[in-house]
Protein backbone atom coordinates (compact mmCIF):
# COMPACT_ATOMS: atom_id res chain seq x y z
CA UNK A 1 0.00 0.00 0.00
CA UNK A 2 1.38 3.22 -0.63
CA UNK A 3 1.55 5.88 1.84
CA UNK A 4 3.58 8.84 0.41
CA UNK A 5 3.13 9.95 -3.14
CA UNK A 6 6.08 12.55 -4.64
CA UNK A 7 5.23 13.17 -8.57
CA UNK A 8 6.94 15.52 -10.59
CA UNK A 9 8.17 17.51 -7.82
CA UNK A 10 10.16 21.08 -8.48
CA UNK A 11 11.43 23.30 -5.88
CA UNK A 12 13.99 25.96 -6.72
CA UNK A 13 15.91 28.81 -4.30
CA UNK A 14 15.93 31.73 -6.35
CA UNK A 15 18.33 30.83 -9.21
CA UNK A 16 19.24 27.23 -7.55
CA UNK A 17 17.40 24.57 -8.96
CA UNK A 18 17.39 22.41 -5.78
CA UNK A 19 14.61 19.57 -7.12
CA UNK A 20 13.98 18.85 -10.51
CA UNK A 21 10.63 16.69 -11.49
CA UNK A 22 11.56 13.88 -8.71
CA UNK A 23 8.02 11.51 -8.54
CA UNK A 24 8.42 8.24 -6.55
CA UNK A 25 6.12 6.20 -3.98
CA UNK A 26 6.82 4.96 -0.43
CA UNK A 27 4.68 1.96 0.86
CA UNK A 28 3.63 0.78 3.89
CA UNK A 29 6.47 -0.73 5.68
CA UNK A 30 9.38 0.13 4.22
CA UNK A 31 12.59 1.59 4.80
CA UNK A 32 12.90 3.78 1.86
CA UNK A 33 16.20 5.38 1.16
CA UNK A 34 17.10 8.96 -0.51
CA UNK A 35 20.60 8.36 -1.76
CA UNK A 36 23.25 10.86 -3.20
CA UNK A 37 25.64 13.34 -3.34
CA UNK A 38 25.43 16.64 -0.80
CA UNK A 39 23.37 18.84 -2.68
CA UNK A 40 21.29 16.65 -4.51
CA UNK A 41 18.27 17.83 -3.50
CA UNK A 42 17.18 15.07 -0.57
CA UNK A 43 16.64 17.39 2.47
CA UNK A 44 14.13 19.54 0.26
CA UNK A 45 12.79 16.78 -1.22
CA UNK A 46 12.06 14.96 2.48
CA UNK A 47 11.00 18.88 3.46
CA UNK A 48 8.57 18.85 1.03
CA UNK A 49 7.06 15.31 2.69
CA UNK A 50 7.04 17.06 5.78
CA UNK A 51 4.80 19.66 4.76
CA UNK A 52 8.06 22.25 5.72
CA UNK A 53 8.44 23.61 1.89
CA UNK A 54 5.87 24.59 -0.38
CA UNK A 55 6.69 22.67 -4.05
CA UNK A 56 6.60 25.04 -6.90
CA UNK A 57 5.23 22.38 -8.96
CA UNK A 58 4.73 18.80 -8.75
CA UNK A 59 1.88 16.89 -6.18
CA UNK A 60 2.84 15.21 -2.69
CA UNK A 61 0.71 13.22 -0.95
CA UNK A 62 1.44 11.58 2.42
CA UNK A 63 -1.18 9.67 4.06
CA UNK A 64 -4.01 10.54 2.18
CA UNK A 65 -3.05 14.13 3.07
CA UNK A 66 -1.29 17.53 1.05
CA UNK A 67 1.86 18.09 3.82
CA UNK A 68 1.54 21.60 3.72
CA UNK A 69 -2.63 22.08 4.23
CA UNK A 70 -2.48 20.04 6.13
CA UNK A 71 0.48 19.89 7.94
CA UNK A 72 -1.22 19.60 11.85
CA UNK A 73 -2.77 16.49 11.33
CA UNK A 74 0.00 15.03 9.54
CA UNK A 75 2.47 15.98 12.17
CA UNK A 76 0.35 13.45 14.18
CA UNK A 77 1.80 10.75 12.08
CA UNK A 78 4.70 11.95 10.54
CA UNK A 79 7.79 12.02 13.34
CA UNK A 80 10.60 13.84 11.88
CA UNK A 81 14.20 13.60 12.88
CA UNK A 82 15.42 17.03 14.62
CA UNK A 83 18.25 18.81 13.34
CA UNK A 84 21.26 18.95 15.68
CA UNK A 85 20.57 22.89 17.00
CA UNK A 86 17.10 22.56 17.45
CA UNK A 87 17.55 21.55 21.15
CA UNK A 88 18.16 24.18 23.72
CA UNK A 89 21.76 23.20 25.10
CA UNK A 90 20.17 23.22 28.83
CA UNK A 91 17.62 21.11 28.39
CA UNK A 92 17.34 17.43 30.08
CA UNK A 93 16.75 14.35 28.27
CA UNK A 94 13.99 13.56 30.08
CA UNK A 95 12.48 17.05 29.69
CA UNK A 96 13.09 17.22 26.01
CA UNK A 97 11.12 13.75 26.12
CA UNK A 98 8.37 15.47 28.16
CA UNK A 99 8.21 18.41 26.23
CA UNK A 100 7.96 16.46 23.09
CA UNK A 101 5.25 14.31 24.37
CA UNK A 102 3.41 16.87 25.10
CA UNK A 103 3.11 17.72 21.15
CA UNK A 104 0.99 14.60 20.57
CA UNK A 105 -3.16 12.96 21.22
CA UNK A 106 -1.08 9.97 21.78
CA UNK A 107 2.54 9.62 22.69
CA UNK A 108 4.62 6.75 22.75
CA UNK A 109 5.88 5.31 26.52
CA UNK A 110 9.11 8.05 27.03
CA UNK A 111 10.49 5.43 29.49
CA UNK A 112 10.59 3.00 27.10
CA UNK A 113 11.80 4.74 24.32
CA UNK A 114 14.92 6.09 26.22
CA UNK A 115 15.39 2.31 27.31
CA UNK A 116 15.01 1.20 23.65
CA UNK A 117 17.93 4.14 22.78
CA UNK A 118 20.12 3.16 25.90
CA UNK A 119 18.98 6.72 26.65
CA UNK A 120 17.60 5.89 30.70
CA UNK A 121 20.76 6.46 32.17
CA UNK A 122 20.98 9.94 30.44
CA UNK A 123 17.41 11.26 31.60
CA UNK A 124 19.13 13.70 33.94
CA UNK A 125 21.46 14.79 31.68
CA UNK A 126 21.85 18.41 29.93
CA UNK A 127 21.56 18.27 26.34
CA UNK A 128 25.25 19.52 25.72
CA UNK A 129 26.52 17.20 27.79
CA UNK A 130 25.31 14.16 25.84
CA UNK A 131 28.36 12.93 23.38
CA UNK A 132 27.44 12.93 19.53
CA UNK A 133 25.96 9.77 19.34
CA UNK A 134 23.52 10.23 22.35
CA UNK A 135 22.44 13.21 20.93
CA UNK A 136 21.78 11.35 17.50
CA UNK A 137 19.93 8.88 19.64
CA UNK A 138 17.87 11.54 21.65
CA UNK A 139 16.83 12.95 17.56
CA UNK A 140 15.61 9.58 17.26
CA UNK A 141 13.46 9.08 19.92
CA UNK A 142 12.36 12.56 19.44
CA UNK A 143 11.11 11.50 16.06
CA UNK A 144 9.36 8.25 18.12
CA UNK A 145 7.88 9.80 20.84
CA UNK A 146 4.48 10.72 18.28
CA UNK A 147 3.93 7.14 17.55
CA UNK A 148 4.13 8.16 14.24
CA UNK A 149 3.17 5.61 10.83
CA UNK A 150 6.40 7.63 8.95
CA UNK A 151 9.61 8.62 10.47
CA UNK A 152 11.60 10.53 8.26
CA UNK A 153 15.28 10.35 8.90
CA UNK A 154 17.62 12.93 7.65
CA UNK A 155 21.54 12.33 7.53
CA UNK A 156 20.65 9.31 10.84
CA UNK A 157 24.75 8.42 11.43
CA UNK A 158 26.13 11.71 10.11
CA UNK A 159 29.26 12.05 12.87
CA UNK A 160 28.88 8.63 14.50
CA UNK A 161 31.73 6.03 15.02
CA UNK A 162 31.67 2.84 13.26
CA UNK A 163 29.94 1.32 16.33
CA UNK A 164 27.39 3.18 17.13
CA UNK A 165 26.35 3.43 13.51
CA UNK A 166 25.87 -0.13 13.35
CA UNK A 167 24.03 -0.24 16.85
CA UNK A 168 21.77 2.56 15.25
CA UNK A 169 21.50 0.63 12.32
CA UNK A 170 20.17 -2.19 13.91
CA UNK A 171 17.83 -0.30 16.26
CA UNK A 172 16.00 2.09 12.85
CA UNK A 173 15.54 -2.38 11.83
CA UNK A 174 13.69 -2.34 15.30
CA UNK A 175 11.45 0.27 14.96
CA UNK A 176 10.55 -0.23 11.33
CA UNK A 177 9.75 -4.23 12.75
CA UNK A 178 6.93 -2.76 15.01
CA UNK A 179 5.35 -1.80 11.71
CA UNK A 180 6.54 2.16 11.60
CA UNK A 181 7.56 3.21 7.61
CA UNK A 182 11.10 5.22 7.66
CA UNK A 183 12.18 7.46 4.71
CA UNK A 184 16.03 7.45 5.25
CA UNK A 185 17.89 10.49 3.79
CA UNK A 186 21.56 9.26 3.52
CA UNK A 187 24.55 10.12 1.80
CA UNK A 188 26.26 7.01 2.96
CA UNK A 189 26.57 4.12 0.27
CA UNK A 190 26.98 0.88 3.39
CA UNK A 191 24.03 2.74 5.02
CA UNK A 192 21.44 2.70 2.07
CA UNK A 193 23.17 -1.12 1.19
CA UNK A 194 22.39 -2.31 4.53
CA UNK A 195 19.40 -0.44 5.77
CA UNK A 196 17.07 0.24 2.42
CA UNK A 197 14.01 -2.20 1.36
CA UNK A 198 14.63 0.39 -2.08
CA UNK A 199 15.59 3.05 -2.95
CA UNK A 200 15.83 6.62 -5.02
CA UNK A 201 19.12 7.58 -6.20
CA UNK A 202 19.31 11.24 -6.45
CA UNK A 203 21.79 13.56 -8.32
CA UNK A 204 21.27 16.94 -9.15
CA UNK A 205 17.71 17.29 -8.40
CA UNK A 206 17.08 14.42 -10.63
CA UNK A 207 16.06 10.69 -9.73
CA UNK A 208 18.39 8.52 -11.55
CA UNK A 209 17.19 5.17 -10.44
CA UNK A 210 14.78 3.46 -8.19
CA UNK A 211 15.27 0.16 -7.03
CA UNK A 212 16.21 -2.26 -4.30
CA UNK A 213 20.08 -1.85 -3.61
CA UNK A 214 20.89 -5.64 -4.91
CA UNK A 215 18.68 -4.28 -8.50
CA UNK A 216 20.79 -1.11 -8.85
CA UNK A 217 23.73 -3.30 -8.96
CA UNK A 218 22.16 -5.43 -10.95
CA UNK A 219 20.86 -2.37 -13.19
CA UNK A 220 24.85 -2.02 -14.23
CA UNK A 221 25.44 -5.54 -14.89
CA UNK A 222 26.72 -7.22 -11.33
CA UNK A 223 30.27 -6.38 -12.27
CA UNK A 224 33.06 -7.83 -11.06
CA UNK A 225 36.60 -6.39 -10.46
CA UNK A 226 39.75 -8.62 -10.01
CA UNK A 227 43.04 -7.19 -8.61
CA UNK A 228 46.43 -8.45 -8.52
CA UNK A 229 50.02 -8.08 -9.36
CA UNK A 230 50.95 -10.71 -12.07
CA UNK A 231 53.64 -12.52 -11.15
CA UNK A 232 55.54 -12.64 -15.02
CA UNK A 233 55.41 -10.21 -17.94
CA UNK A 234 51.87 -10.49 -18.46
CA UNK A 235 50.19 -9.05 -22.22
CA UNK A 236 46.98 -7.42 -21.89
CA UNK A 237 45.60 -9.28 -25.15
CA UNK A 238 45.65 -12.48 -23.31
CA UNK A 239 42.72 -10.88 -20.85
CA UNK A 240 40.94 -8.98 -23.51
CA UNK A 241 40.06 -11.82 -24.88
CA UNK A 242 38.21 -13.48 -22.39
CA UNK A 243 34.41 -13.01 -22.78
CA UNK A 244 32.62 -10.72 -20.41
CA UNK A 245 35.77 -8.74 -19.43
CA UNK A 246 34.96 -4.81 -20.14
CA UNK A 247 37.50 -2.88 -19.10
CA UNK A 248 41.89 -3.62 -17.76
CA UNK A 249 43.53 -0.64 -15.81
CA UNK A 250 47.14 -1.01 -14.57
CA UNK A 251 48.14 0.77 -11.47
CA UNK A 252 52.32 0.49 -11.20
CA UNK A 253 52.64 -3.01 -11.15
CA UNK A 254 48.84 -3.98 -10.36
CA UNK A 255 46.15 -4.46 -12.31
CA UNK A 256 42.85 -4.38 -12.45
CA UNK A 257 40.59 -6.50 -14.59
CA UNK A 258 36.24 -5.76 -14.63
CA UNK A 259 33.54 -7.80 -15.98
CA UNK A 260 30.45 -9.72 -15.84
CA UNK A 261 29.44 -12.94 -15.72
CA UNK A 262 31.82 -15.98 -15.16
CA UNK A 263 35.07 -13.78 -15.24
CA UNK A 264 36.91 -14.60 -12.22
CA UNK A 265 37.40 -18.07 -12.73
CA UNK A 266 38.30 -17.24 -16.55
CA UNK A 267 40.61 -14.98 -15.75
CA UNK A 268 42.45 -17.38 -12.86
CA UNK A 269 42.69 -20.02 -15.58
CA UNK A 270 44.33 -18.18 -18.60
CA UNK A 271 46.38 -17.06 -16.14
CA UNK A 272 47.17 -20.45 -14.60
CA UNK A 273 47.93 -21.66 -18.77
CA UNK A 274 50.46 -18.75 -19.13
CA UNK A 275 52.13 -19.71 -15.66
CA UNK A 276 51.28 -16.34 -14.44
CA UNK A 277 50.61 -16.27 -10.95
CA UNK A 278 47.92 -13.50 -9.33
CA UNK A 279 50.07 -11.75 -6.03
CA UNK A 280 47.46 -9.98 -4.13
CA UNK A 281 44.85 -11.03 -5.74
CA UNK A 282 41.53 -9.10 -5.07
CA UNK A 283 38.03 -9.63 -6.28
CA UNK A 284 35.38 -6.90 -5.42
CA UNK A 285 31.51 -6.91 -6.33
CA UNK A 286 29.88 -4.13 -7.97
CA UNK A 287 27.99 -1.91 -5.58
CA UNK A 288 25.91 1.19 -5.20
CA UNK A 289 28.68 3.33 -5.74
CA UNK A 290 29.49 1.47 -8.92
CA UNK A 291 26.03 1.55 -9.90
CA UNK A 292 26.09 5.25 -9.13
CA UNK A 293 29.14 5.85 -11.42
CA UNK A 294 27.79 4.18 -14.40
CA UNK A 295 24.10 5.95 -14.30
CA UNK A 296 25.20 9.00 -13.25
CA UNK A 297 28.56 8.99 -15.66
CA UNK A 298 30.39 11.04 -12.79
CA UNK A 299 32.46 9.81 -9.32
CA UNK A 300 29.83 10.07 -6.24
CA UNK A 301 31.19 13.47 -4.74
CA UNK A 302 30.15 12.42 -1.20
CA UNK A 303 32.76 15.16 0.40
CA UNK A 304 32.84 12.98 3.86
CA UNK A 305 33.76 9.15 3.65
CA UNK A 306 33.10 6.75 6.01
CA UNK A 307 36.59 6.29 7.15
CA UNK A 308 36.61 10.39 8.18
CA UNK A 309 34.18 9.52 10.63
CA UNK A 310 34.61 9.20 14.08
N1 LIG B 1 17.21 27.54 2.00
C1 LIG B 1 17.96 27.48 0.88
N2 LIG B 1 18.26 28.58 0.16
C2 LIG B 1 18.98 28.53 -0.96
N3 LIG B 1 19.49 27.38 -1.48
C3 LIG B 1 19.25 26.24 -0.81
C4 LIG B 1 18.48 26.23 0.41
N4 LIG B 1 18.41 24.94 0.84
C5 LIG B 1 19.11 24.20 -0.05
N5 LIG B 1 19.60 24.97 -1.04
C6 LIG B 1 20.36 24.49 -2.21
O1 LIG B 1 19.56 23.56 -2.90
C7 LIG B 1 20.33 22.44 -3.34
C8 LIG B 1 19.78 21.17 -2.74
O2 LIG B 1 19.96 21.22 -1.33
P1 LIG B 1 19.47 20.10 -0.32
O3 LIG B 1 19.82 20.51 1.05
O4 LIG B 1 18.05 19.76 -0.60
O5 LIG B 1 20.38 18.89 -0.79
P2 LIG B 1 20.85 17.60 0.01
O6 LIG B 1 20.91 16.53 -1.00
O7 LIG B 1 20.01 17.39 1.19
O8 LIG B 1 22.30 18.00 0.42
P3 LIG B 1 23.06 17.87 1.83
O9 LIG B 1 23.31 16.44 2.02
O10 LIG B 1 24.28 18.68 1.58
O11 LIG B 1 22.11 18.48 2.84
C9 LIG B 1 21.76 22.75 -2.95
O12 LIG B 1 22.38 23.35 -4.05
C10 LIG B 1 21.61 23.74 -1.82
O13 LIG B 1 22.73 24.59 -1.76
Amino acid sequence: MTIIEVENLHKRYGETVAVDDVSFTVDKGEIFGILGPNGAGKTTTVECIEGLRKPDRGNVRVLDMDPVRDRAALSQRLGAQLQESALQEKLKVAEAIDLYSSFYSDPADGDELLEMLDLSGKRDAQYRKLSGGQKQRLSIALALIGNPEIAVLDELTTGLDPQARRDTWALIESVRDRGVTIVLVTHFMDEAERLCDRLALIDRGRVVAIDTPDGLVQQVGGEQRIRFRPSAHLDDALLREIPGVSHLTWEGEHIEVAGAGNVVPLIVTALNEAQIVPIDMRVDQANLEDAFVSLTGRAFDSEETNESQG
